[in-house]
């Protein structure tokens, strides 16, 4: 099955539920490429010998790997570490991280500054681009087992927001405005 991900509703029950508004507003694997989101469905059972994994990491520079268990009985400074986690944030680089086992949400902020919850599950491997807001939390099992990947030597530094000066984030929003105004254009186009 593809990836599933919404429009959320905002409200202030517990971070680890859905969130689905109402009606429930699904959003396309194209609308999260357009906000720079890269997705791949691996097989998670194979990972140490997975030629697709290795395909990617080859073609995008990720030497580095790692993994992340989060429950709250194996994660130290658990509860301290989700906060963080759930607060929004930029990074100067990717944010590469694939479901090995378990589940959780990565939520993003769309071009209109409206969060998008992506639901990650086993053999979901996501990049998130330099400079895109966003935060992670656990859903209610309480559990995942993430692989993370980088180019070179890693630096999981967030910047909360507001960020609108870090490098990062101007040429996020660059960009998006750049391909934004390209789909614009060749709509035009197409109806002339
Ligand atoms: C648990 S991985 C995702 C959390 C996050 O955004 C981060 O590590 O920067
Ligand atoms: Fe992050």
């Amino acid at each position: 099955m593809a990836i599933e991900a919404w429009y959320m509703e905002e409200n202030s029950e517990d971070q680890r539920l859905p969130h689905h508004r109402n009606p429930q507003e699904f959003v396309s694997l194209s609308k999260l490429e357009e906000l720079g989101v890269l997705y791949w469905r691996l097989n998670p059972k194979n990972y140490d010998n997975d030629e697709e994994l290795r395909n990617i990491r080859e073609s995008r520079g990720y030497n580095y790997m790692d993994f992340l268990d989060l429950c709250p009985e194996k994660t130290e400074n658990y509860e301290e570490k989700l906060k963080n986690f759930y607060t929004e944030h930029i990074h100067a680089n990717e944010e590469i991280r694939y479901c090995l086992e378990g589940s959780g949400y990565f939520d993003v902020r769309d071009k209109d500054d409206r969060w998008i919850r992506i639901w990650i599950k086993e053999g979901d491997m996501i990049v998130l681009p330099a400079g895109i807001y966003h935060r992670f939390t656990l859903d209610t099992d309480n559990y995942v087992k993430l692989m993370r990947l980088f180019v070179g030597e890693p630096v999981w530094t967030p910047f909360n927001r507001p960020q609108e000066e870090h490098p990062a984030r101007k040429s996020y929003v660059m960009n998006l405005m750049e391909n934004l105004m390209e789909e614009r254009f060749s709509v035009a186009l197409e109806a002339h």
